[in-house]
């Protein structure tokens, strides 16, 4: 047998395997880095998250991706480079996670590598009928592997279009692998740069397990703080808070056939960026509108099209524990009006179930990684919902 999958082979025969899970999202704040030991798989998997780092994106980093992220027209040369480019600085941020942590590589059993989103292209967005579900992850696993000596899972998303989904959300696997329990109806919401949630039912029954994207997490928000203060985001809320919300602005930021989309529906800062806002003032005549009630309309815009999306497809007579996850979590002021339309779900966050919020992604795909390796695939029985494993196979040498 070749000497790889040998490795590959015994990997699978241990106990607990070690996996780090990287992501990073929509956001562009950094790679999250979470070394998790993993016990099981399906239904059976434990998780203790080890250790968990943020490396924040260097400036320079995010100049680079910005030059093509979610832009219809790129130079190609700059994709082409930014691919190993990437995954070079992916490569050298783990080893100095690893050494900060006081644990050789070779300790480690597997990488599950999110890579970096550039573009993000389901149907429902480019709308032309002869070309498939499409979105595009860079930072490619064969260069992190070879630079880190550790085996690398990555590219989760291809084969999830190839099964018929939109290649996100993947949440769903690890949330109800993780955090299904049996007695409580759980929801599980992610607020990004994109928003998404997982509804896990307290039957356990994969069946209903159902999970889609809202709309905008933090994207605009983020945005707009660029544009308007030449800050990164909008922290605590500091500038939303000074403003009012502009119902008009807001009717028309609704107004999008995306909101119309039945579920499971993805998205992205393709969509919702800054043009869509100047669109949106343009059609309600607020383009005058000052800075910061722009960011408290926008604020609104989050919280109301995630709490429509959750509204929609909860049983008004039924409770419901909402774990939230996410940086926009950290947003006082997004919480509270989520809080404000949904009196009667009890909100909490992931750290109460013993994975802090910052981290719930990336130890998500190392619970993908330990599926490509141990699991079967779940099968939640609904188009978009594949019962698949997920991740292409890098070795070091
Ligand atoms: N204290 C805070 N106040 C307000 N917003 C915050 C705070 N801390 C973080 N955020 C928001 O959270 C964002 C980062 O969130 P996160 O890392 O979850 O996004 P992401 O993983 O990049 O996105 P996605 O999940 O869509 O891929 C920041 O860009 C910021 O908007
Ligand atoms: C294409 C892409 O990178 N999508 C992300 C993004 O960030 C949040 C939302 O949009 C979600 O659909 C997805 O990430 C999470 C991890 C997912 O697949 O579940």
């Amino acid at each position: 047998m070749n000497s790889n999958l040998q490795r590959l082979f015994t990997i699978t025969q241990k106990p607990v395997r070690r996996i780090i899970g990287l992501m990073s999202g929509t956001s562009l704040d950094g790679l999250d880095v979470a070394l998790c030991a993993i016990s099981g798989s399906g239904m059976e998997t434990k998780v203790v998250l080890e250790q968990f780092e943020t490396v924040p994106y260097p400036l320079e980093v995010k100049d680079e991706i910005r030059k093509i992220f979610a832009k219809e027209t790129i130079a190609f040369q700059q994709l082409c480079l930014l691919n190993p480019w990437i995954a070079n600085h992916h490569a050298a941020w783990i080893l100095q996670c690893l050494q900060k942590w006081n644990i050789a590589p070779a300790a480690v059993d597997l990488i599950a590598s999110h890579g970096q989103t550039v573009y993000h292209s389901p149907k429902i967005l480019h709308q032309q009928a002869a070309f498939p579900n499409a979105t595009l992850q860079i930072g490619d696993g064969d260069h992190i592997a070879v630079k880190t000596g550790i085996i690398t899972l990555s590219d989760f998303r291809q084969k999830h279009i190839a099964a018929g989904g939109e290649g996100a959300p993947l949440a769903l696997y690890g949330d109800y692998c993780l955090f299904s329990q049996q007695g409580e109806d759980r929801i599980m919401l992610n607020m990004g740069g994109i928003a998404n949630f997982t509804f896990l039912p307290g039957s356990l029954d994969a069946g209903k397990v159902f999970v889609t994207d809202t709309g905008p997490g933090n994207t605009l928000l983020d945005a707009f703080s660029r544009h308007y203060f030449g800050k990164e985001f909008d922290e605590d809320a500091a500038f939303a808070k000074q403003g009012t919300v502009n119902e008009q602005l807001l009717a028309a930021l609704k107004d999008n056939s995306f909101f119309k989309e039945g579920f499971p529906r993805t998205t992205g800062p393709e969509l919702f960026n800054r043009e869509y806002v100047l669109a949106a003032q343009s059609k309600s005549q607020t383009t005058g509108l000052l800075p910061f009630d722009v960011m408290a309309t926008l604020t609104q815009f989050s919280a109301d099209t995630i709490t429509d999306a959750l509204l929609s497809v909860l049983d008004a007579n039924k409770s419901y524990a909402v774990y939230m996850s996410g940086g926009g979590a950290h947003n006082p002021l997004l919480v509270e009006l989520i809080k404000t339309r949904m009196p009667h779900l009890k909100i909490k966050t992931t750290a109460e179930l013993g994975i802090a919020g910052d981290a719930k992604e990336a130890v998500l795909f190392a619970i993908l990684a330990n599926e490509a390796v141990m699991g079967e695939g779940i099968n939640f029985g609904k188009p978009g919902m594949p019962a698949i494993t997920m991740g292409k196979c890098s070795f070091p040498a």
